[in-house]
């Protein structure tokens, strides 16, 4: 059997993680979609598709499942969305998502989804992990290994830092000193 499960992973963190790990006793294949894969370079979505892709790809080598890592875009549309995702993805047999709307296009199509628990979510939470790289906290306990080690290969944090900045003190940076 093959399962499906789709998430921004702007990080991918330890909630992701153990995630990935339950639905991997389930399955004999996952498929991880990289959401949102044409956002990058913004405070929500810093990090790029291929970037996710190292940080899930180098992540999930911990479990014992074939996985695959696709790429799939926004659309306008979240009428066709799950048509969208199917045409870019190995053939799947169950979707898993704790995503509302996710949980609700992917059964409106006739696709089984599972749900599971949230794990540790005052602090396994993407938006809560962005904040401390931009404030210089703590935030590598709450993501593997394998991540941290890609945030810094591409100089994540400098970015993120910087992309969240607004034009008042972030163009500072482009003025040569004189
Ligand atoms: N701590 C967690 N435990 C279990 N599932 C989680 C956890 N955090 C996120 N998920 C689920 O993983 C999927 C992908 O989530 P997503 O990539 O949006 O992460 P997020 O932590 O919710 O990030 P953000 O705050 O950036 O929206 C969703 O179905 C989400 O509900
Ligand atoms: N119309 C659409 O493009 C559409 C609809 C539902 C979910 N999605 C995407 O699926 C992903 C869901 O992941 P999250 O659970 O991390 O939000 C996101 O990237 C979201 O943008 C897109």
């Amino acid at each position: 059997m093959r399962g499906f499960y789709i998430g921004r992973f702007q990080p991918y963190h330890n909630g992701h993680h153990r995630m990935v790990e339950e639905i991997a006793d389930e399955v004999d294949e996952l498929v991880l979609g990289i959401g949102s894969a044409g956002d990058s370079h913004s405070p929500r979505n810093p990090f790029t598709a291929g970037e996710r892709i190292m940080m899930v790809t180098k992540s999930v080598e911990a479990f014992d499942v074939t996985t695959y890592a696709v790429p799939i875009e926004d659309l306008e549309r979240n009428s066709v969305w799950v048509s969208h995702v199917q045409s870019m993805s190995p053939a799947f047999d169950v979707a898993y998502s704790n995503n509302p709307l996710v949980i609700q296009l992917f059964k409106e199509a006739g696709v089984e989804v599972r749900q599971s628990p949230m794990f540790n979510r005052d602090v396994l939470e993407g938006t809560e992990l962005r904040d401390r790289m931009i404030h210089d906290e703590d935030w590598r306990n709450l993501v593997p290994d394998p991540v941290v080690d890609v945030i810094e290969e591409i100089g994540g944090i400098e970015r993120l830092q910087r992309v969240s900045q607004t034009d008042a003190n972030g163009g500072r940076d482009n003025v040569s000193p004189s």
